[in-house]
């Protein structure tokens, strides 16, 4: 399927490897904006609604079982968490959004934060949007696409729990995620199928994410 093929050279995917296999460090965690650690490094974010299996593709990616909490309790991650990968990129996990029972305020404020910290933050690279496969598109999804846009903030697509999908619900829902990317100046249009489970598209999104970290000490 052509969207299983990584758009990426092989030199891309190598330096992927090489960034994740480095070490990588949780260094900081920030309930407020005025918390921010100050904005040294590139730094790539992770969005996505509650559940979605974002600990889950951080630690595929990180290669730790446990860096960033997994849990089947969702809405658990309340603050934006920093993880310094070798001094040469940060990685931001941020609070799951869309959480059904929480309150109105809670959301409201889930927003402002965000917004602040998208609009604001100067060395923020980009962000890698995840979309549960198995479920597909909501309102907050939706939502949180057009905030991306007002911030100006490139945003990458990248379907969660694939392994869960047959290959043509797989085909249709990267259709319909797509479509979304093209209605959004911000996505890029490239979709990034993945499963944390069978590692697939994990290699792809490192070589991504590595395109945004400062080189190497002792290499050019
Ligand atoms: N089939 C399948 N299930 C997955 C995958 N990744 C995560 N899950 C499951 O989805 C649930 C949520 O995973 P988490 O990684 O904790 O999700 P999260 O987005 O960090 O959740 P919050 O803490 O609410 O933000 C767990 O039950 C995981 O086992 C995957 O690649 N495939």
């Amino acid at each position: 399927m052509p969207h299983h093929i990584p758009a990426l050279s092989e030199e891309e995917l190598e330096e992927g490897r090489r960034l994740f296999a480095g070490p990588c460090n949780f260094f900081f965690g920030a309930q407020t904006i005025e918390q921010l650690p100050p904005p040294e490094r590139a730094e790539v974010a992770f969005a996505g609604r509650s559940n979605v299996g974002k600990s889950s593709i951080i630690n595929a990616l990180t290669g730790r079982r446990a860096l960033a909490r997994a849990s089947s309790e969702p809405g658990r991650t309340k603050q934006l968490n920093f993880f310094d990968l070798g001094g040469r990129l940060s990685l931001v996990d941020m609070p799951g959004y869309g959480f059904a029972k929480a309150s109105k305020a809670v959301k409201e404020d889930w927003q402002r934060t965000m917004f602040a910290y998208l609009r604001g933050r100067p060395n923020l690279a980009r962000v890698i949007l995840l979309i549960d496969g198995r479920v597909g598109l909501k309102a907050s999804d939706k939502e949180v696409c057009a905030l991306l846009d007002k911030a100006a903030v490139v945003f990458q697509i990248v379907l969660t729990k694939c392994d869960a999908l047959s290959p043509t619900a797989l085909t249709e829902r990267v259709k319909e995620v797509e479509a979304l990317a093209k209605s959004h100046a911000a996505a890029f249009p490239h979709i990034v199928a993945t499963s944390s489970t069978t590692a697939l598209g994990i290699a792809e999104l490192r070589g991504i994410i590595a395109q945004f970290a400062e080189p190497a000490i002792g290499r050019p």
